[in-house]
């Protein structure tokens, strides 16, 4: 039945069975598939952190080990995994005996952005991506000069819309102000722990704006998608470009303020900045209004005269009708496997047979047909369909 399971490795708890010729001596658990002249090892802990999958790459011509940048969040270790090559550079993790929300991952070997990511770092590079269920709404990215408003309309559209839309909670080495709390406005963090987060590709953009570090994590949006709510990022212009380079499909608005002037005035009356963080402001606002206007990155350009006037367009602009009642999108459902399961591709389908005495050998398939999205993010679009034994 199906295709031969050429680049398939049932779970490896016995150690390294795959045949391949491979001189090493990885642990047991350890799990490796082969594409091309390279076995990719999964197993271990990444670089010494007991709470990350570690991988290792060999290749069978220079017959050299290498470990890669491991980029994005991985799964934890656990009993034993299974790893099938999926087309266009992936490989299906499937872990066994976890929990629902952990137990598929995709690990990409030579998707577009792990070639981007190899290029711009110079090494070799896998990337992590989390398997979910279902497809999300297009997150939308906000962005504006410093006191145009931004922050007032997203509470605005939260406060009236709370089961439709989520805010990407942004990571800053700025202080907080009076009144913001850390995890509500901001994870406020430390310079060098925020860059070590970005070199290990946690971040799905960063820039420093108006002399501090701010960034947006992979997970401050994943979270917000997986609940089923429609991602809101507040970002600066350097932010809305690398966003807009990035696998994420968003919708882009730019907010201008009617002149410098009020711009100034809201600024001073929002009374948060020193005079000369405010100076400062406003002369990074000019080349950000600039930017905005004319970089070709934002679809839709808001003007923030009126604040309720300016409100009901971007309602508007959002599809919200306010007569009709508006629902956020399903939450993201785990998949639940089995704990002993042995695991057949066919096509695109994956085949988990449940094995074990007193069970059902009920069968449930994943279809990875629609999938889409991937590092640095999840991978959505896994459809689950459970076949039950007669
Ligand atoms: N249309 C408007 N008319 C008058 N005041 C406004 C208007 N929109 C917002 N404000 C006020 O301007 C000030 C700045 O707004 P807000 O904090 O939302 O700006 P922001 O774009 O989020 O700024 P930052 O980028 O610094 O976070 C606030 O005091 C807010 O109440
Ligand atoms: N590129 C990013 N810019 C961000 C992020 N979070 C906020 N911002 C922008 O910074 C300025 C200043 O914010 P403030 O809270 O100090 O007033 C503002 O324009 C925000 O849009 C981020 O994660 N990435």
């Amino acid at each position: 039945m199906g295709e031969a399971p050429a680049f398939f490795v049932n779970h490896l708890e016995n150690g390294y069975t795959n045949g391949f010729g491979v001189k090493s001596e990885p642990k047991n658990r350890d799990t490796s598939v082969q594409i091309g002249d390279r076995s990719f090892v999964i197993g271990g802990n990444h670089e010494g952190n007991p709470l990350f999958l570690g991988v290792q790459i060999h290749d069978k011509i220079t017959n050299k080990w290498s470990s890669p940048s491991v980029l994005g969040t991985g799964p934890k270790p656990c009993k034993g995994y299974s790893a099938i090559v999926l087309k266009n550079g992936r490989i299906l993790v499937i872990k066994k005996g976890s929990a629902s929300d952990d137990s598929i991952w995709f690990l990409e070997v030579d998707t577009s952005f792990v070639r981007e990511q190899k290029k711009l770092l110079g090494r070799e590079v896998v990337a992590w991506s989390k398997g979910v269920r279902g497809n999300a709404e297009k997150p939308i990215v906000i962005s504006g000069p410093s006191g145009v408003g931004k922050g007032t309309l997203i509470s605005m559209l939260m406060k009236e819309f709370p089961s439709m839309f989520g805010f990407s909670v942004s990571h800053t080495t700025r202080a907080p102000r009076f009144m913001e709390k850390c995890g509500v406005h901001y994870h406020f963090t430390d310079k060098t722990v925020m860059e070590k987060e970005i070199k290990d590709g946690k971040f799905l953009e960063f820039a420093s704006v108006h002399g501090n570090l701010y960034g947006t994590s992979i997970e401050s949006v994943e979270v917000v998608t997986d609940s089923g709510k429609r991602c809101i990022l507040d970002i600066d212009v350097q932010g809305a470009r690398s966003v807009k380079a990035s696998s994420l499909d968003a919708i882009f608005i730019f907010v201008c303020p009617p002149s410098m002037n009020e711009l100034e005035d809201r600024l001073r009356a929002r009374g948060t900045e020193t005079e000369e963080q405010i100076q400062k402001r406003l002369r990074n606002a000019d080349a950000e209004i600039k930017a905005g206007e004319s970089s070709g990155i934002f679809e839709h350009i808001l003007y923030n005269d009126n604040l309720e006037e300016c409100y009901k367009n971007l309602k508007n602009l959002l599809g919200i009708d306010d007569h009709a009642p508006v629902n956020g999108v399903e939450a993201v459902e785990g998949i639940n496997l089995p704990k002993e399961h042995t695991v057949t591709k066919m096509e695109e389908k994956i085949l988990i047979q449940e094995t074990g005495e007193g069970t059902k050998n009920n069968m449930i398939v994943l279809d990875l047909s629609s999938i889409n999205g991937g590092a640095p993010g999840r991978t959505r679009g896994i459809v689950l369909d459970t076949v039950k034994s007669s």
